[in-house]
């Protein structure tokens, strides 16, 4: 019997019960070293355990050799990459190592990234590189502080091989990442059985999602109601997590169909970026050639992915309910992303009438002036003042009232709104606009510079501290700063 407390939790078989046609049994790779370079103990607690009585050690053993545990389970999926169909995909670095049920009830995967080569590598070499492992991290960690639905990082080991990438300085060194989300089930999983014509696969599959992510709806006692609204209400939830991507400024940059879960939580964080000037033309990931995964296109490429979802959940129900449940999306989202803007620009829910054209001007600005996104709000939070009631001239200064005639008159025009919405709020309002400004809009924004900031000291002298300094303001990104 294992001291580990990892190695105690009491793994939950719900995925395996389903049978081996969804996954392949693996071997983990063996490192030369295993060196933890991160730990997330914000999440320990969820799984009733205290930090300070989980050792490094026993992250290594469970999160970097994985000991006894089994099976190992690399999923088996498919996926429309860039638009094109690929069934060369599946766990080629990666497996779930195994389920637990958190103190929330919630049944969370641990799910490797850079564990081995498994029948999905191709001719990949299994393996993550440390900077990636780093920048998933800094990724998921931000955007869970933002509010953002998403997986987290449970652990970074470094592994002391050295990788050749084509997208970073080579030799590079080498990780294994764990991660910790609402399952691995991706819409990839139900596309490789339409493909495969295994129609008698796709119940089994849909029943246990429903099952286990959408429990709720388990009282619906006819199966062809129950799933459309399921269908339904993963539209609901992917529209609200475009919305909330689009928000804090994240382009994703490879929103693949098996990089979408079918709970609707956001991960896979490769090569996204925060947006520093407003652009909704802005790619993140270099071979993205033709923009297809561009900050302003994030919720249409959404859209398409779940259409493209219909044609496996078409094997086992009606057309029409998918149709029915698909045509919301564009409200859904329109409705989330309202409310987040708004809340960013310090109003919240108090708007009815003017939020609209409060948004669409905001936007316009935005976008002719390409100022940086994040200054905007930082700007606004600073400088919001209750005496703008009485004056649209003194709403924000920025440096936006320097550039053109054009971008002077929208700034113009934007002020006057905004003085109008202020002016429909009574005083006790007005009081909490400065409130809601300063818990929506971020003090730590992770821009590129500050992940190459933190790198940088890595690489140069294994210095850590700038990385687990960031990961903490990155948690409390409403803080001072
Ligand atoms: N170094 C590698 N070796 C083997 N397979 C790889 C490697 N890198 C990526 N793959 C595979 O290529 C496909 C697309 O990779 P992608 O980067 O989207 O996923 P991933 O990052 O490996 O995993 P996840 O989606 O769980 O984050 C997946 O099937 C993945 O397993
Ligand atoms: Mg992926």
């Amino acid at each position: 019997m294992t001291e580990n407390p990892f190695l105690n939790l009491t793994y939950e078989p719900a995925l395996e019960a389903l049978g081996d046609d969804y996954y392949d049994v693996v071997v983990a790779a063996s490192f030369p070293q295993h060196i933890l370079r991160f730990r997330n103990d914000d999440l320990l607690p969820r799984l009733n355990l205290e930090p300070d009585n989980v050792s490094d050690f026993d992250f290594i053993e469970a999160f970097g050799q994985f000991q006894q545990r089994s099976p190992l389970m690399a999923l088996r999926y498919h996926g429309y990459q860039f638009g094109d169909y690929n069934v060369a995909l599946g766990d080629g670095r990666g497996f779930l190592y195994g389920q637990v049920r958190g103190t929330d009830k919630v049944l969370y995967d641990f799910g490797t990234k850079g564990s081995g080569t498994t029948p999905y590598s191709r001719n990949g070499d299994g393996r993550l590189t440390l900077k990636g492992g780093v920048r998933e991290i800094l990724a998921s960690e931000a955007l869970h502080g933002l509010g953002v639905n998403t997986s987290r990082c449970f652990s970074l080991v470094e592994t002391g091989e050295s990788l050749w990438r084509g997208d970073e300085p080579s030799p590079t060194r080498s990780s294994v990442m764990v991660r910790f989300s609402k399952s691995h089930i991706r819409f990839g999983t139900f596309e490789r059985l339409h493909y495969l014509g295994r129609a008698d696969l796709m119940s089994p599959l849909l029943d246990h999602v429903i099952e286990v992510y959408y429990a709720h709806l388990l009282g619906i006692q006819d199966p062809q109601e129950r799933y459309g609204q399921f269908y339904a209400e993963l539209v609901q939830r992917v529209a609200q997590l475009a919305a909330q991507w689009m928000s804090v400024g994240f382009c994703h940059a490879v929103l693949n169909t098996d990089n979408m879960s079918i709970t609707g939580e956001s991960f896979d964080y490769g090569p996204y970026a925060f947006m520093d000037e407003f652009n909704p033309r802005f790619t993140a990931a270099y071979f993205d050639y033709m923009g297809r995964y561009s900050y302003g296109n994030q919720p249409r490429v959404c859209e398409w992915n779940l259409r493209m979802l219909q044609k496996p959940l078409a094997l086992i129900m009606a057309a029409e309910d998918l149709e029915t449940g698909l045509a919301r999306y564009r409200d859904h989202y329109y409705a989330a992303y309202k409310q987040k803007m708004l809340t960013k620009l310090g109003f919240g829910e108090l708007l009815p009438e003017l939020g609209d054209e409060l948004l669409r001007l905001t936007l316009e600005l935005l976008e002719k002036t390409q100022v940086s996104y994040h200054d905007f709000f930082t700007g606004l939070t600073g400088q919001f003042s209750p005496q703008w009631c009485e004056d649209p001239e003194h709403i924000l200064q920025t440096t936006v009232e320097n550039s053109d005639d054009e971008a002077a008159t929208l700034l113009k025009a934007w002020r006057f709104h905004y003085h109008s919405c202020l002016t429909t709020l009574s005083s006790e309002e007005i009081t909490q606009i400065g409130q809601c400004l300063r818990q929506h809009n971020p003090t730590t924004v992770l821009l590129r510079p500050e992940i190459e900031a933190i790198w940088e000291p890595i690489v140069a002298e294994d210095n850590w501290q700038p990385f687990y300094d960031l990961v903490a303001k990155l948690q409390d990104p409403f803080g001072e700063g």
